[in-house]
């Protein structure tokens, strides 16, 4: 019975902030916001179901930075796992072109002012000790998204009220 299907969420990062989504659909998810993503294809790779799916649903060119530790279930067969994304030079600001119909970039301060899904609140949690790697600016070097040894940075926890 591991028929277990990956659903990649992408904590995309830019300019120190996260983009949230609101789902449009199904009725029982829509109005709660997530992290943008979606299922992995067969014989496909996390990372790149991710760059695929944020390019399908925002309309931006993306390319993951690191895995968020952890794996978060959903509605069997579903597991959320989480990878830092970062906007590559170029790319279109995201739009909710499907499945979302509203987009907002979070301070960390902010981070607990949109209704997540219940299953995301410790995806998201897990996501803020990334953001100083995760952070692209959209215009930077790839030198800038891969140092793990920030990821343990004293303020990862910053902003976070949310038991
Ligand atoms: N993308 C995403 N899906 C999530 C999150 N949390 C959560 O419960 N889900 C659920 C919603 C859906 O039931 C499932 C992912 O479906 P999806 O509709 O985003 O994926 P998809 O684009 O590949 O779907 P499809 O229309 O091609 O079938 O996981 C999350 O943070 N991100």
């Amino acid at each position: 019975m591991d028929e277990t299907i990956v659903v990649v969420g992408g904590a995309l990062l830019s300019d120190g902030r996260l983009l949230a989504a609101r789902r449009s659909a199904p009725p029982e998810l829509a109005g709660r916001w997530e992290l943008p993503g979606g299922k992995v294809e067969a014989g496909e790779a996390p990372e790149a179901a991710l760059v695929r799916e944020l390019r399908e649903e925002l309309g931006v060119v993306t390319e993951a930075v690191e895995r968020v530790p952890g794996e978060w279930p959903l509605r069997a067969p579903y597991v959320l796992r989480v990878w830092t994304a970062r906007l590559l030079p170029g790319s279109d600001d995201p739009e909710p072109l499907e499945d979302h119909d509203e987009l907002r970039w979070l301070t960390p301060d902010e981070i607990w002012d949109v209704d997540w899904l219940d299953q995301d609140v410790p995806a998201v949690r897990a996501t803020l000790p990334h953001w100083a790697t995760g952070t692209g600016t959209g215009t930077g070097t790839a030198t800038e998204t891969e140092t793990a040894s920030a990821s343990a940075s004293a303020d990862g926890h910053r902003g976070e009220r949310r038991p």
